[in-house]
């Protein structure tokens, strides 16, 4: 059993060894071996363990990483001298230092040339201006005229794989941390080289790359066009997907954001992903997929795999409803993520948001527990991620660590130091965190010359703006408080390497997260693992400043110092306490924090995450996989004539009549089905009940030829008693009185705006039918939207909307067809008198149905023979669909009534 680990970049990419990169030691590819004498093995191997969440690269002396530098002029800069530079492209993973698609010079370049909206680009002029002040600006991306020399070089070009700097590097890590702790076995990482590939199309240099990823590293590689992936991960997946899910939604009038011209791209590359499964895929294997980039992949699998056990995991925030709904393709993203059988988020807030978007935008029947389809049930939890202390552990015992430590505690000699290193884009908040700190010194200037926030910003592509609004910042604040011997900003517009971090972290006072928004946030989990004062006994238990918007904040119980970025005053005060908290404060909240940072690990995270999808596809698939058999009409007939006392409970559109156009009443029921009920009623020890979501009236008019029948209407708020001529309310008149005042107007809104549709009041219930609407299509989302309106607002009044066929039905949660079948049950046992005590007020019950309102009863039904409550208990389902009933009828309404003639013939 193979668990494959999807997510879009694989741990893994390869470096070529062009002209001028001489220094470099290589791998050579298998074909170049053949031609070539053995040579030592290479000094700088794969690296094969991850110790954090950004590799550690021991060829490279900080601060800067030499093999992406070329020693020569880049053999494929454009004529200009602009290297590619992709600006919406994430250079890394924002705890990870790298560079981005396309951007390096020993990997090929990108034939990418999809224009990117207009409104990332910054002017000629600005550009000019930018470059006049020193600063690189935002250039267009240029795609590479096709070019034989450029491919050449590449076709031939020695090449070794090397741990890839994009990436999720949290995923990766709690990956080897299950791996090492013995939690997971046979597993296959499948995802893209992020990095161009056009130029090795059709090339054996690709043949060798994809077989030894495959035969040596157990990854599959996923390629796609250079087009392709940039539309999907520059442009979709980075102007819409990462800002919408982090509540920022594209409105600049000039933004192409809402066209979905990168929307087919996504489409492709999720495309390219699912084949890639659907390929590999062995019956029993286990498939995992990961994050924002892939939403559809579930899906697509789902539609040629019916049987495959799919996980998906969202790493980023799942935004609320009303931000979701932005999107236009909203409804295609949900339904691919629908196609897992567990999806997991990181805290339970996405995990509601995303069972209330399911339930407005595709009228689906959201529980606690998870999304019920019409055929299946889609489990919904969340789990967060955490870090592997194991391998942080042993990194940090590294000289390289050791040195820094030494370095920064002379740099830093008396100062108290607040540290940071975040990806620089509007979400992380970078800009916020640095007025804080500017306001922190400005009120409180005992702090002044002896207080130093080190920010280290991870470059993004974002627009400069931001950059050039940071850099003002720090410039303001050093020149405002800087002098010979003290600068109170120290901006590092680069990532620093792996040893630098965990001596930052284990020297700091404080780290400040002030993100705006963020899935969790693990760089606060490692300063928290690193201030134990192991390495660094002069420094421990510093506190944390962290935005109450990440993922993380909701595990720590506000151990923290919890704040709110936008709010300049509170986040200055929060320095204030983080610096003047006594040693006794500090410990005790860190002790606290620590605990959940060693507890909820990525390894634990990893293997909880696979053992609940394990459960949750058994519980799914015993009930597929249960053969529900067709019913036996002759242990039936036997067990119906040793009966004495039966109930039958029949559904009655779908499964005693033929279904009906719902806004139309039906005038009576054909012959055969009247003659059937009264077959079965002449036998005194029958008591027959009909269900329906019809009204009482209706009913009425329907069975009036069927004397001493009962019946249950609008779905279970109304009930008539065998031979009664009155109806009882079920349902509390005030309640439904209640909400049909919130629902009627939010129903005449749509109404009103969609010509052809009608409104049908019932008594405990309302419809919005949109079968006869000018425009179906159009009418048929705003009966989505008016659904998720009314889901949204009268969601305190225990009432829901369902999609049914044609039409939105809106009725209350607390009566059922289950709740009134048990009132019937309740109520013929009340009828039996003392002499009767000893017997079972019914030995034979009957329940049959075609619809989901029905799964309820059969449910009930059966728990009442398993509870020896009734000797015989026969549920029967129509058709093949999932059911919790016993038995199966395939012949439809006709099978039916021939079942039910039988019985009552034979009494
Ligand atoms: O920038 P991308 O390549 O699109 O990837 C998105 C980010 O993925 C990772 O962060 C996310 O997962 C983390 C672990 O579950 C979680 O802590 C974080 O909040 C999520 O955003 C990666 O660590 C980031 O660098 C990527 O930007």
């Amino acid at each position: 059993m193979t668990v494959f680990i999807c997510s879009l970049f694989l741990p893994k990419t390869v470096q070529f060894n062009l002209p001028g990169n001489s220094r470099r030691r290589h791998t050579l590819s298998k074909r170049q071996k053949a031609f070539e004498p053995p040579k030592p093995p290479p000094v700088v191997s794969t690296v094969d363990v991850q110790p954090s969440l950004f590799t550690p690269r021991p060829d490279i002396t900080p601060p800067h990483t030499p093999v992406d530098e070329p020693t020569s002029p880049d053999p494929f800069a454009n004529e200009d001298g602009f290297r590619i530079h992709f600006p919406h492209s994430d250079n890394s993973p924002a705890d990870k230092g790298s560079k981005s698609w396309g951007g390096r010079a020993d990997q090929p370049k990108s034939r990418a040339s999809t224009p990117p909206p207009a409104d990332i680009f910054e002017s000629s002029r600005t550009l000019q201006k930018a470059t006049e002040m020193g600063r690189r600006g935002i250039v267009k991306p240029r795609s590479l005229i096709r070019s034989e020399s450029h491919d050449k070089v590449f076709a031939s070009a020695s090449w070794r794989v090397v741990n890839a700097d994009q990436g999720n590097g949290g995923l990766r890590n709690a990956a080897m941390a299950a791996a090492r702790d013995g939690k997971l076995s046979d597993y296959t990482w499948v995802g893209t080289l992020g990095m161009p590939t056009d130029a090795l199309e059709g090339t054996q240099q690709k043949q060798d790359i994809e077989d030894t990823l495959a035969t040596e590293h157990d990854m599959l590689a996923v390629f796609c066009s250079d087009k392709d992936f940039d539309g999907h991960y520059s442009h979709f997946c980075k102007q819409m997907l990462w800002p919408v899910f982090h509540y920022q939604i594209p409105d600049n009038p000039k933004s192409k954001a809402y066209e979905d011209h990168s929307w087919k791209y996504y489409v492709k590359v999720n495309q390219a992903f699912a084949d890639k499964i659907v390929q590999n895929w062995k019956r029993g294997d286990v498939i995992w997929i990961h994050d924002y980039h892939l939403l559809l992949v579930p899906g697509m699998i789902r539609k040629k795999l019916p049987e495959a056990k799919i996980g998906f995991f969202l790493h980023v925030a799942f935004p609320s409803s009303e931000v979701f709904r932005c999107l236009a393709v909203r409804k295609e993203l949900l339904e691919g993520m629908l196609g897992a059988n567990l999806i997991g988020f990181q805290i339970q807030e996405y995990t509601r948001h995303f069972l209330l978007t399911c339930s407005r935008i595709l009228t689906v029947e959201a529980t606690p527990e998870g999304l019920q389809l019409e055929d299946r049930f889609v489990e919904v939890v969340h789990n967060a991620i955490g870090i592997d202390p194991v391998s942080l552990n042993k990194h940090r015992e590294e000289t390289e660590v050791k040195k820094w430590l030494a370095v920064m505690q002379e740099r830093y000699q008396g100062k108290r130091l607040i540290v940071a290193r975040d990806k620089l884009d509007h979400v992380r908040g970078v800009r916020q965190k640095l007025l804080a700190y500017e306001l922190f010194l400005n009120k409180n200037p005992e702090w002044r010359e002896n207080t130093v926030l080190i920010q280290v910003a991870l470059s993004s592509g974002e627009p400069t703006e931001l950059d050039a609004a940071v850099s003002d910042i720090v410039t303001r604040v050093n020149s405002s408080w800087a002098n010979l011997a003290y600068q109170p900003v120290v901006y590092l517009k680069q990532d620093i390497d792996y040893a630098q971090y965990l001596a930052l972290l284990s020297i700091a006072d404080a780290l400040m997260i002030t993100s705006q928004r963020e899935g969790m946030n693990l760089t606060s989990h490692e300063y928290l693992f690193c201030q134990d004062g192991k390495i660094f006994p002069d420094k421990k238990h510093g506190s944390l400043i962290l935005s109450e918007f990440t993922g993380t904040s909701s595990l720590f119980g506000k151990n923290e110092l919890s704040v709110n970025p936008w709010d300049y005053r509170q986040c200055a005060d929060a320095i204030k306490q983080a610096l003047e908290m006594s040693e006794e404060e500090k410990t005790r909240r860190w002790e606290k924090l620590y605990q959940c940072v060693v507890h909820q690990t990525g390894s634990h995270w990893f293997t909880e995450f696979l053992s609940h999808l394990d459960r949750s596809y058994e519980e799914q698939h015993k009930r597929d996989q249960t053969y529900v058999p067709r019913l036996s009409m002759s242990s039936v007939s036997a067990q119906y004539a040793n009966a004495q006392r039966r109930l039958f409970i029949l559904d009655y559109e779908g499964t005693l009549v033929s279904w009906g156009p719902v806004n139309q009443i039906i005038p009576v029921s054909p012959q055969r089905t009247l003659d059937v009920l009264n077959d079965l009623l002449l036998d005194e020890r029958n008591t027959v009940y009909v269900m329906s979501g019809r009204r009482p009236e209706e009913l009425d008019r329907v069975f009036r030829r069927v004397p001493n029948l009962g019946l249950i209407a609008e779905n279970g708020c109304f009930l008539k008693d065998c031979g009664k001529e009155e109806w009882v309310e079920m349902a509390d008149a005030s309640q439904i009185t209640n909400w049909k005042e919130s629902v009627k107007p939010i129903m005449q809104y749509y109404l009103e705006r969609t010509p052809g549709t009608q409104i049908e009041e019932r008594r405990c219930s309302l419809l919005f039918h949109y079968n006869n609407a000018e425009d179906y299509e159009s009418a048929s989302r705003q009966a989505s939207d008016c659904a998720s309106h009314v889901n949204d607002a009268c969601e305190s009044q225990r009432v829901h909307a369902l999609a049914v066929d044609g039409a939105i039905l809106v009725e209350p949660l607390d009566w059922t067809k289950c709740t009134a079948a048990q009132r019937v049950f309740e109520q013929l046992g009340e009828h039996m008198n003392s002499d009767q005590a000893h017997e079972q007020p019914v030995d034979f019950l009957m329940v049959v149905g075609d619809g989901r309102e029905d799964e309820k009863v059969f449910k009930w039904a059966n728990s009442l023979g398993s509870q020896k409550q009734i000797k015989d208990v026969i549920t029967v389902s129509l058709g093949s669909r999932n059911t919790e009933a016993a038995a199966t009828l395939t012949q439809g309404v006709s099978g039916v009534l021939n079942c039910l003639q039988r019985l009552a013939s034979s009494s």
